[in-house]
């Protein structure tokens, strides 16, 4: 991974490597921001046109995922879910996180969560990717995705000694 540092600055080389985006439409102009970051993030790191599918809102991004975890390498979760007088911004949080955790591990394809999760919309815009924002996840998310599959690729294909496999001890 190049640009140790601030994940914004992090790239891997991903050449080859086949990758799906699943938007939600929730809070459109934060999530279209974390999706034009992440295609940003994913022409940087080599990748060729990665497959995009929009969905509703936050609660129907694991089924999608699912459909592009079991032909891709590579998958993206973007949304965002923000706070508001009743306990259902719990239950979407937890919905997501379990359900991509399952796809990933059902599927064996890594899963970058770009799900921000915030109290507020500024918050929310201050995490987007913005110039000068305090978080870039949907780029994150994206190299994040990008870098276990090549871990993956080499620890299957290489043994121990493939990208990102460390000997460390005696
Ligand atoms: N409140 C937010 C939602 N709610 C909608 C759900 O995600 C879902 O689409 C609906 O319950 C129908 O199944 N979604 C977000 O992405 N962000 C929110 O803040
Ligand atoms: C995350 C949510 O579902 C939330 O935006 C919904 O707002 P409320 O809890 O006031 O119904």
């Amino acid at each position: 991974m190049s640009g140790e540092g601030r994940p914004e600055d992090r790239t891997v080389d991903a050449a080859g490597l086949t990758l799906g985006i699943v938007a939600a439409r929730w809070h459109g102009q934060i999530t279209d921001q974390l999706l034009a970051r992440a295609l940003d993030a994913a022409k940087a790191c080599g990748v060729d046109a990665p497959v995009v599918a929009r969905v509703a809102g936050t609660l129907e991004i694991p089924v999608v995922a699912q459909q592009l975890a079991r032909d891709l390498d590579a998958v993206v979760c973007l949304g965002a879910v923000i706070r508001g007088e009743t306990a259902h911004f719990d239950y979407v949080c937890d919905s997501l996180t379990s359900g991509v955790t399952r796809v990933a591990l059902d599927e064996s394809t890594p899963v970058g969560n770009g799900v921000l999760t915030c109290d507020t919309i500024d918050q929310a815009l201050d995490r987007a990717g913005l110039p000068g924002s305090h978080e870039d996840k949907g780029w994150e998310a994206t190299v994040a995705a990008l870098d276990t599959a090549l871990t993956l690729r080499g620890l299957r294909h290489h043994g121990h000694a493939g990208h990102g496999a460390e000997h460390l001890g005696s």
